[in-house]
């Protein structure tokens, strides 16, 4: 039995064992009207941080946001075909990875290559291969990809000196601690060595509580160099275009958009960092007969009142329906209300509309908005609209989850354990929304570059005569052949040896055992990747963006040392063992 499917099977253990526990009941969840939201931030989500929208560099939302318009309408985000426990499901977000350049990234069973991403130094890389000064993309996509890699840089920098900040507060704190009990035990503390982090603290804008003070000279907190997020996976839905949002089953929080996870295949305590943008065009401000009026062109609401100045100042600021209209309602006169609403708002249900099971979750937004004074109803209807992340303790059905709501610019980051020790999940608002998150792949075994050596290292094991073009195996070391069969390669010339009765090898059994493990595996791969090819949903697709099935071979492919399916052969080496 595998490794993997034995930890699959006891997470689903405990995962019952939990839901058993839980019964019918939800599990509580704050949102920042509840009093006692910062407070449960502050002991149980503390590797969390948020930057309101305006953190970025000047002009650097404003590229984003073209780069992710250009990546959706390029027709590169796509539905992922992934694999959760044992079944194959496309995700509700579609998707794309941006990143350097031969990096790869594999989150449930399926490994994405990334889109180059272009800086200012390596004009030249992400070219194509052996086409010269051909840039590998067009002006647009390079534009784009360029954004985000400079959203990248920002996003290194300045999640590494949140981390420092924290690692100072914290040594600063245990410091304390210590001279306190010091003090307590009657012995002097020491102040000759401190030194004032005040500058620092500034430039990073924020916690303006920190770094008023000074503190002892201590070494950044991260210990393992600076931060180098290597890839942004890209994250886009509609929800008008996605009917079937699952319902939040622990909490009541809502639709789903991204499923509780945490996030895979990440350098130990990666932290992560995210920018959200609403994807409605900007609303661009037009000139009437010489009326200064604007066409909200995303959401056909006309406004006429407001100084041409005012009006694209607020135009600016807006860029979701949900702010359109509050800009709307509080225009003061000369309104055209015949307007009409955005087509995609007439038909769509809004969020639990004809869902059953919920009411824990309804009732808490009641509550809210009654139990909020002088929160407006079109601000409570805000609420219902926006897009939220939701964090959970893994594993623990006690503390209460965190649901964070995002506008358009914000970003927030996950850092210290938080991936490691939390969940997270992306609960679908009204419009339609991209994310960048941006993190550190796990690749030394999954670059381009790495792939190809592998293929080249297992190759070497195998001498082809020049003159006959016989082949033979170099070596027999068993830690060679290990790794030649781990690789996956030829197979027939080691059988040949374990099969051969006259092979004096003395260590024919563990050559025999070897192998078997190999070529087990190697069957149970291939029959795993057939399935998913397979299955209906990867026949759904269009051939470009479908799985494809190969290697495959029939058995009258004469050129295959050994059959596509190797269960006969597993049976003959397992014979051999027994004797
Ligand atoms: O869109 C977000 O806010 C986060 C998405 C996410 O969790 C992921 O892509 O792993
Ligand atoms: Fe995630």
């Amino acid at each position: 039995m595998k490794r993997s499917d034995d930890s699959e099977r006891e997470k689903r253990r405990k995962r019952r064992r939990l839901l058993q526990e839980l019964g019918e009941q939800k599990i509580p969840f704050l949102s920042p009207s509840d009093p006692g939201f910062q407070q449960l931030w502050d002991t149980s989500y503390s590797g969390l941080m948020l930057r309101r929208s305006g953190s970025l560099p000047p002009g650097l939302d404003e590229r984003v946001q073209s780069a992710l318009r250009t990546l959706r309408d390029r027709g590169c985000l796509l539905r992922d075909l992934v694999r959760v426990r044992e079944r194959d499901v496309f995700t509700t977000v579609s998707r794309a990875l941006v990143g350097q350049a031969g990096c790869t990234y594999r989150y449930l069973d399926t490994r994405l290559f990334t889109i180059p991403w272009h800086c200012e130094e390596d004009e030249g890389l992400g070219r194509e291969e052996g086409h010269g000064d051909k840039p590998c993309c067009d002006a647009g996509l390079r534009a784009a990809c360029k954004a985000l890699w400079e959203l990248n840089q920002f996003f290194c920098l300045d999640v590494q000196q949140h981390q420092n900040t924290r690692g100072s507060k914290r040594k600063r704190s245990e410091a304390e601690e210590e001279e306190e009990s010091k003090e307590k035990a009657g012995s002097e503390g020491c102040s000759e060595d401190r030194t004032c982090e005040a500058g620092e603290e500034k430039k990073t804008g924020e916690d303006s509580d920190s770094g008023q003070g000074c503190s002892r000279s201590s070494p950044p907190a991260t210990k393992s160099g600076p931060i180098q997020f290597n890839i942004t996976l890209i994250n886009y839905m509609d929800p008008a275009c996605m009917s079937q949002l699952k319902e939040e089953p622990y909490y009541g929080m809502g639709k789903m958009a991204v499923g509780w996870h945490h996030d895979e295949n990440l350098v130990p305590l990666s932290p992560v960092a995210v920018t959200v943008t609403a994807a409605r065009e900007k609303p661009r401000l037009k000139v009437r007969g010489g009326k200064d009026q604007c066409v909200t062109e995303s959401c056909g609401f006309r406004c006429c009142t407001f100084s041409r100045e005012a009006l694209q100042r607020q135009l600016d600021r807006i860029a979701t329906r949900r702010m359109c209209r509050r800009f709307f309602q509080r225009a003061p006169l000369g309104l055209d209300r015949s307007a009409a609403k955005p087509p995609e708002e007439k038909e769509r249900p809004t969020p639990n509309e004809g869902e059953k099971g919920d009411d824990e979750g309804a009732n808490r937004e009641e509550k809210e908005e009654a139990g909020d004074e002088g929160t407006s109803k079109e601000e409570g209807e805000k609420k219902k609209e926006c897009w939220r992340v939701g964090l959970k303790v893994a594993w623990d059905i006690h503390t209460p989850g965190l649901a964070l709501p995002l506008q358009s610019g914000d970003c927030y980051y996950m850092t210290d354990d938080l991936n490691r020790t939390h969940q997270h999940c992306v609960l679908a608002g009204e419009t339609a929304r991209f994310s960048s998150t941006h993190r550190v792949a796990q690749c030394v075994t999954g670059t381009v570059e790495y792939i190809q050596k592998r293929c080249s290292d297992a190759l070497e094991n195998l001498h082809t005569d020049p003159e006959t073009g016989a082949k033979s195996l170099r070596s027999l070391l068993l830690s060679n052949l290990q790794h030649t069969e781990d690789i996956h390669n030829e197979t027939q010339l080691l059988l040949a040896v374990v099969e051969d009765e006259s092979n004096v090898q003395e260590n024919r059994q563990e050559m025999a055992e070897t192998l078997l493990n190999a070529l087990s595996d190697r069957q149970q791969h291939r029959q795993t990747w057939r399935d998913r090819c397979q299955s209906s949903l990867a026949q759904s697709l269009p051939p470009e963006e479908a799985p494809v099935d190969r290697p495959y071979w029939t058995g009258d492919d004469l050129d295959m040392p050994l059959p596509f399916d190797l269960s006969e052969i597993i049976s003959r080496v397992e014979s051999l063992l027994w004797r």
